[in-house]
């Protein structure tokens, strides 16, 4: 008999591991199989760990019944004896089960076969392990892979392994359309919940190749609810809206969305076409208009050093400061603020940062992270990736240590919290490179500050070398754009699965305002030294105007 479901024509995209552990109490388990089904479950694996053969059969023969009545297909883990015996659609192996060119012998011609992927390594083993000695190309051993775990779970012990986070699947999803694996199908799995679903199908589109996820692979959030058939539902959705939105608006070189998942059409009127210096500067000045008027809530959780300049910075160029770093205090927070900054110059409350990143997230709020001397200490380092894992940044800005880091590039050395040397031979390049890793706009700063969504670069010129000898300076750079991402948030007219606004516009607008005013500082007869430029520097802040931007602005659209 003909497999009643072809593997290449199966539907992944909200795929049901079942753990009957985590059902609330008192819900039976095939009722809430049967819900999940009615919200839009397309896949179903039977996972079972610890129980006997003929419980885990009696489990499986009844679960398929209601999946064959629900027309999808039935998913067995790692027991291909109990696969075989109910005529299951197919069977889901880890790395430690039945090796996957066995399982394939043992399995009935166009069954369908899965294996877990947990790194890099294990995704390359099985391009290299599995070749085709004809075509050189991966043999079809394996339909889908389950990429995982992206976060910590609770529904599996994975602690002694390395969370991929967003960035990680993305890799994943590279290498494999590299080593030509591009017709497997992909499944992200571990931790997945429906508030951290935009992240995750934002941050994991593959850098290169822009590969996206055919699915997600969900227990707890669908098996622990009291109405899996809501929960199923709602992830289901939310999942075909976040995975479609880059194919809304064509932009160049298959760049539909922009990393921050701007739509390119609704950039401030450009209906799609590169902007002209005069479009950008017309922008930047609406921006000071908003601005003025609406004076954004600039949430800035920042360091010991320069909260205090941070929090002048931001009354002196029209914003509205708050410093608040407890958990309990940002998640509030996170409903009015116009855009979050998040520094960790002297990191003290990383659990603050995560809930009031993840809170940004869900509210479509920007975040401008600025990670201050990353370089330094591992510390720092390590809580960059948690960070990063945790929440999507808007933005990420740094000096060019601090970018080289996190880049990984040894190009440039850092000390403490400042960049030495020259800077990068191309630095364009590493900003849009960056960009497109870490799916955010960078703005990397220094004598000339360049800034890239991952397709247009842009250089400013402005400022003052005074700049340069203040504490403090880039952290304002970290102000001046939150501000601005905070006006072009309110500014805007259309919203993506993360942020509203014209982000790469806020971006240039805070780098354009704060530079002019340190120029117009550091150019004054008053300014002696580093004390009084960082008096002046304030006062200036506060007295740009438009006029200044348009006489005074210099930038280039490198790309
Ligand atoms: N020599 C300089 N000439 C002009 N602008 C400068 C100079 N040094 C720093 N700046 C400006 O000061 C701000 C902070 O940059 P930078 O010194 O790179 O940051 P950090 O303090 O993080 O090392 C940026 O907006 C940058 O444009
Ligand atoms: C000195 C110092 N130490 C930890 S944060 C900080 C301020 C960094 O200031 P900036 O990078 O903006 O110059």
């Amino acid at each position: 008999m003909a497999p009643k479901f072809k593997p290449e024509n199966i539907d992944y995209s909200l795929y049901l591991v079942t753990g009957r552990e985590l059902l609330p109490p008192g819900k039976d388990y095939y009722e809430s199989l049967e819900e999940s089904l009615r919200g839009g479950v397309t896949v179903v694996q039977v996972r079972e760990k610890n129980i006997d053969s003929g419980e885990f059969y009696e489990i499986a023969r009844k679960t398929k019944l209601l999946t064959d009545a629900y027309n999808v297909p039935l998913i067995i883990n790692d027991r291909l004896d109990i696969c075989l015996s109910v005529g299951a659609a197919g069977l889901h192996i880890g790395q430690t089960d039945l090796d996957p060119r066995t399982a394939r012998n043992l399995l009935p011609p166009g069954s369908v076969l899965g294996l877990s992927i947990g790194s890099l390594e294990e995704a390359s083993r099985l391009l290299d392990l599995y070749k085709d000695e004809e075509t050189g190309g991966p043999l079809k051993l394996v339909d889908y892979v389950g990429i995982g775990a992206v976060w910590r779970t609770t529904s599996k012990d994975v602690s002694k392994k390395v969370m991929l986070g967003p960035e990680g699947v993305g890799k994943i999803l590279d290498l494999l359309h590299d080593g030509s694996g591009g017709s497997i199908k992909s499944v992200a799995i571990g931790g997945i919940h429906l508030p951290n679903l935009p992240h995750l199908l934002h941050g994991s589109r593959s850098p290169i190749h822009l590969r996206t996820l055919d699915g997600i692979a969900v227990i707890s959030d669908i098996v622990s609810s009291p109405h899996p058939e809501e929960a199923a539902r709602q992830l289901s959705e939310a999942f075909k809206r976040g995975v479609a939105e880059p194919s809304l608006s064509e932009g160049r070189g298959g760049h539909a969305v922009l990393p921050t998942g701007i739509h390119r059409a609704d950039r401030q009127g450009d209906g799609g076409r590169r902007r002209s210096k005069i479009d950008w500067l017309e922008g930047v000045v609406g921006l000071m208009k908003v601005v003025k008027e609406k004076k954004p809530l600039a949430h800035q959780m920042t360091n010991t050093v320069v909260a205090n300049d941070s929090a002048n910075a931001t009354l002196a160029l029209g914003g509205s400061p708050i410093m608040a770093t407890h958990p309990l205090d940002v998640k509030d927070l996170s409903k009015i603020l116009d855009a979050l900054l998040i520094n960790f110059g002297t990191i003290s409350d990383k659990q603050g940062m995560i809930v009031a990143g993840q809170e940004a997230n869900k509210n479509l709020k920007p975040i401008i992270f600025d990670p201050v001397a990353i370089g330094a200490t591992s510390y720092r380092r390590e809580t960059a990736k948690e960070l990063l894992d945790a929440w999507q940044p808007t933005v990420i800005k740094g000096n060019a240590g601090e970018i080289g880091a996190l880049a990984g590039s040894l190009e440039v050395a850092s000390k403490g919290v400042d960049s030495v040397g020259p800077g990068f031979a191309n630095p364009a390049d590493v900003v849009k490179t960056l960009a497109r890793q870490k799916r955010a706009i960078v703005a990397m700063t220094g004598v000339d500050d360049y800034i890239s969504d991952g397709e247009t670069v842009l250089k400013v010129s402005n400022g003052h070398h005074w700049m340069g000898c203040i504490t403090g300076s880039g952290c304002m750079t970290g102000t001046a754009v939150t501000v601005y991402c905070g006006a072009a948030r309110i500014a805007g007219t259309s919203s993506t699965q993360l942020v509203k606004g014209d982000m790469l516009l806020g971006v240039l607008a805070g780098i354009l305002v704060y530079t002019i005013a340190g120029q117009k500082a550091g150019e004054r007869d008053d300014v002696r030294g580093p004390g009084t430029f960082r008096a002046a520097f304030i006062d200036e802040m506060y007295h740009v105007t438009t006029e200044d931007v348009l006489w005074m602005a210099k930038f280039e659209i490198v790309e």
